[in-house]
């Protein structure tokens, strides 16, 4: 059995994962841990710490479970540099500890990122959409951030001209945002959940590689792989796909 402390549990993920482990026979939940709770009596016992928080704060919850010895599997995006330096530090004095950050954990997801970064090799222009329910609190997406980077890394190292764009007058914001080079474009709308779209052209083509999580039960599988996988895998690692 491993135990496991979900922490956001009263969010949107939190209560999917939540249901998630207890119906799993070799999981048990071993505290709900939400805004406001004492962080450390919830990771006592705890072999896992599932992280669904929004942004603000997740860099010292993230710290706080290494230093406790406790992997921690992190679904909250938002990220900053500065914050993926103190996990750095915390692992740095708990070598044996596991951290996974995952933009997503749909199965759908990780693969669009792979076809998308192949794909992008072979395309003159490449744009990123990602579209979402209103409550997010980050744009762009972690998922199209990440996506973005496996775009832009294929690119660089298949020598790549970057996409051709003539733009010399825009609104503030028009052309979207720039993450590596590659312009990111964020909707957010109610009724969506979470959707992505890589819109690839060429002279007289265009390719689109599309992933749409419809329910947050699309992202359990991929936690739940990252749960049973973590106490074996020690260090910072980032996205699902080097779990695979
Ligand atoms: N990696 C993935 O596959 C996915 C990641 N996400 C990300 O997960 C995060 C959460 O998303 P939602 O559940 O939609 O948000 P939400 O707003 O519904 O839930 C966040 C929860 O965290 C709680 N919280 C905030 N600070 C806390 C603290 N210090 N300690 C304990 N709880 C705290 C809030 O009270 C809230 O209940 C977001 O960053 C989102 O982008 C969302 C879906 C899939
Ligand atoms: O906030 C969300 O909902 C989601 N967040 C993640 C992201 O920022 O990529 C994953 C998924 O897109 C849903």
């Amino acid at each position: 059995m491993i135990s496991v402390a979900v922490i956001g549990a009263a969010g949107r993920m939190g209560k999917t994962t939540c249901d998630a482990v207890e119906a799993a026979a070799d999981l048990t939940l071993s505290a709900r841990i939400g805004s406001g709770d004492d962080l450390l009596a919830g990771l006592k016992g705890a072999q896992v710490a599932v992280v669904m928080t929004g942004p603000e704060g997740v860099d010292d919850i993230v710290a706080t479970c290494v230093e406790q010895g406790v992997h921690a599997v992190v679904g909250t995006t938002g990220w900053t540099e500065a914050g993926l330096a103190k996990v750095q530090a915390a692992l740095a004095s708990k070598p044996e500890v596991g951290v996974l950050l995952a933009p997503n954990f749909a199965l759908g997801a990780v693969l669009l990122m792979r076809f998308a970064a192949e794909a992008a090799k072979h395309f003159e222009s490449v744009e990123v959409v990602e579209l979402h329910h209103p409550n997010k609190a980050d744009a762009p997406s972690g998922t199209a951030r990440h996506t973005a980077q496996q775009i832009a890394a294929a690119r660089r190292e298949a020598g790549v001209a970057p996409s051709p764009d003539a733009t010399t007058a825009a609104l503030d914001g028009a052309r979207g945002a720039d993450v590596d080079g590659v312009r990111v474009h964020s909707v957010r709308l109610r009724g969506l959940v979470a959707h992505e779209e890589v819109l690839l052209g060429g002279p007289g083509e265009q390719l689109t590689i599309r992933h749409d999580s419809f329910d947050r039960i699309s992202f359990m599988p991929g936690v739940l792989l990252a749960v049973r996988q973590i106490a074996g895998r020690p260090g910072l690692v980032q996205g699902l796909e080097h779990y695979l």
